[in-house]
C-alpha cells in the first residue's frame, strides 16, 4: 500500500468512526441517555473534562446531575457514580457482572501493562494473581511487617529531624524503601538509590501516560495499528520505550533477591515467599517465573504514589488545621506517654483519621476528624474502593501511614512557614491533577514539639 492510500484509508477510517459514533452517541437503541452535560457533535464531552482541580468540575456534576453522571466521547464514555449506596450496590452485589476494569489503548495495548492485578480484566487469570498477592497482605500477613514500618517511620523522623526543609523527599524515600523491602527485601540506603530511581521515573511516566487524553490514541485506539514509522507515530516508540523500562523495573530487584538468595543472606520478602511457595509445589502454574515478577511488581506499583500522597496530604491537613493537630498530640500525649515512639499497640487505643452526605451528615466537606470520635460513624474504608476490585493492599497501607502520622505528631509540630510577609499556608485544594491526589510542593516549618521530643530524636538509632 502507498503513503497516499494508507494516509487516506486511515481519514476515511477515521471520519467512519467518528460519524457512527456520532450517530448513536454510544447508547444502544431505544434507550435514553442518562443524566450528564449536553456535550457537542462528533466529539460528545471530549472538550468537558477538565484539565485540573478535576473534583471540583465531579463535584459540580454530582450537584448539578445527581448520582448518575454520563460523559461521552470518541472511543469510550465515562459514568460517573456519585453515591455511596449505589456504588454499594453496583460494586458488592452486582460484583460479578461490574468488577472488569476500562481496557486502556494506551496502558493495556501500548505499554503491555494487561499483566497487572490493577489493569486486568476481570476473570481467571485476574482471580489467580489476587489469591497469591493476599497471601503475602492479607489483614494477619502484614503483621510480619510491622518491624520494616517501624524502622522506616524512625528514618522519618531521624531525617525530618535533621532537614525538614526536605520532608517531601523524605516521605517518598520512605515510603519507596519501605516497600522494596518487603516486596524484594533490598534496602535503599538514600533516594538516589538505581531501584529507587528507575521506580520512580518508570511509576511517574506510567501515570502520566495514563491520563486520558495524553496521547490521542486513547481516544482513537485504531491508532495504534499504525507503523512506528508513520510521521506522527512517534507516541508508538515513547511507549515501547516504556514498557521496555517497566520490565527492566519488574526484572532487576527480582534477580538481586534470587541472587540473595543462593548466597544465602536474603532476607524475607514476597519474591523469598513466592520463591519457597512454587519450589515445594508439585502443582505450580507454568507461568510461575512471571508470577514472580508480577506479584511484588504490582505491590510497587500500587503502593508507593498512593502512601506517599496519603502522607503528603497529612502534613498539608495539619497546617491547614492547627486545631486537630493540637487535638491529636494531646491524645498521643495520654495514650503513649513522653519520651516513647507511638507503636502498633497504641494505634488501636487511638480514636481519629469522605464526603458522603448521606453517610457523614450535611457537613461531610468539613474536615472534621473528630466524627470518628462517635462509635456510630462508618469506618471510610470506602476509600480503598467498592466490591472485588477493592483495594488488597488497605491493610498494609493504612499500617504504614498511620504508624508514622502517629510518630510524626507525636514529637513535631507542623507550622505554617514565615515568609518576609508573614506565616504563609498553601491553599485548600493546593492538589497536582491526576489520578492520585497529591499536594504540590509547599514549604512548612517541622520542629521538635518539646526539649523531651528533641532528646528522643537524638537518641535514634536510624
Ligand atoms: C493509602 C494508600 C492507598 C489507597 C488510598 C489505595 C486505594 C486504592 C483504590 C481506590 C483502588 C481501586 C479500587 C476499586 O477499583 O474499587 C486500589 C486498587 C489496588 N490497590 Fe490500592 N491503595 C493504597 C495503597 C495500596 C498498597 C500499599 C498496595 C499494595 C501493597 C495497593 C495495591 C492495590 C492493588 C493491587 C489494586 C488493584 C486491585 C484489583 O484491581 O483487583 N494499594 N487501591
Amino acid at each position: 500500500m502507498s503513503f497516499s492510500t494508507f494516509a487516506y484509508t486511515g481519514l476515511a477510517g477515521l471520519a467512519l468512526y467518528v460519524i457512527s459514533h456520532w450517530w448513536n452517541n454510544g447508547i444502544p437503541r431505544g434507550l435514553k441517555r442518562l443524566p450528564g452535560p449536553p456535550g457537542r457533535p462528533l466529539i460528545g464531552n471530549l472538550l468537558d473534562l477538565p484539565k485540573s482541580k478535576e473534583w471540583l468540575t465531579f463535584n459540580r456534576w454530582a450537584k448539578e446531575y445527581g448520582d448518575l453522571c454520563y460523559l461521552s466521547m470518541p472511543g469510550t464514555s465515562i459514568l460517573f457514580i456519585n453515591s455511596h449506596e449505589l456504588a454499594k450496590e453496583l460494586f458488592d452485589k452486582r460484583g460479578n457482572i461490574y468488577s472488569d476494569r476500562y481496557q486502556s489503548t494506551v496502558l493495556n495495548d501500548l505499554v503491555k501493562l494487561d499483566w497487572t492485578m490493577v489493569f486486568a480484566q476481570y476473570g481467571e487469570r485476574w482471580r489467580r494473581n489476587r489469591t497469591y498477592f493476599h497471601q503475602f497482605f492479607n489483614q494477619t500477613a502484614v503483621e510480619n511487617y510491622h518491624d520494616i514500618q517501624i524502622k522506616y517511620t524512625k528514618t522519618l523522623l531521624k531525617r525530618l529531624y535533621q532537614s525538614p526543609e526536605d520532608y517531601q523527599t523524605h516521605v517518598r524515600y520512605i515510603i519507596g524503601a519501605l516497600v522494596l523491602e518487603v516486596s524484594y527485601g533490598i534496602q535503599p540506603m538514600s533516594e538516589t538509590d538505581p531501584f529507587i530511581v528507575l521506580s520512580e521515573t518508570t511509576i511517574q511516566r506510567v501515570i502520566e501516560a495514563g491520563i486520558p487524553g495524553t496521547y490521542l490514541v486513547d481516544i482513537f485506539p485504531f491508532l495504534k495499528h499504525i507503523p512506528s514509522w508513520f510521521p506522527g507515530a512517534k507516541f508508538k516508540t515513547e511507549l515501547d520505550q516504556l514498557g521496555e523500562q517497566v520490565i527492566e523495573m519488574l526484572n532487576k530487584p527480582v534477580d538481586i533477591a534470587k541472587n540473595n538468595m543462593r548466597n544465602g543472606d536474603a532476607r524475607p520478602s514476597v519474591v523469598s515467599g513466592l520463591i519457597d511457595t512454587f519450589e515445594n509445589d508439585s502443582n505450580r502454574p507454568d507461568d510461575y517465573e512471571d508470577l514472580i515478577k508480577h506479584i511484588p511488581g504490582v505491590a510497587y506499583i500500587s503502593a508507593v504514589d498512593t502512601s506517599a500522597g496519603v502522607l503528603l496530604q497529612f502534613f498539608h491537613i495539619m497546617l491547614l488545621h492547627p486545631e486537630v493537630q493540637n487535638r491529636a498530640q494531646e491524645e498521643l500525649d495520654e495514650v503513649v506517654g513522653p519520651g516513647t515512639l507511638p507503636s502498633f499497640k497504641d494505634l488501636g487505643k487511638l480514636k481519629t483519621l469522605l464526603r458522603s452526605k448521606s453517610v457523614y451528615g450535611p457537613d461531610a466537606d468539613k474536615f472534621n476528624p473528630e466524627r470518628f470520635l462517635d462509635e456510630r460513624t462508618p469506618y471510610p474504608n470506602f476509600a480503598f474502593g467498592y466490591g472485588r476490585r477493592a483495594c488488597p493492599g488497605q491493610y498494609f497501607a493504612e499500617n504504614s501511614v498511620l504508624i508514622a502520622i502517629a510518630n510524626v505528631l507525636h514529637l513535631f509540630h507542623i507550622l505554617p512557614f514565615e515568609g518576609e510577609n508573614g506565616p504563609e499556608l498553601p491553599a485548600e485544594d493546593h492538589f497536582d491533577s491526576g489520578a492520585i491526589l497529591r499536594p504540590k510542593p509547599f514549604k512548612c516549618r517541622i520542629i521538635p514539639r518539646s526539649p523531651g521530643a528533641t532528646k528522643t530524636l537524638e537518641e535514634l538509632d536510624h
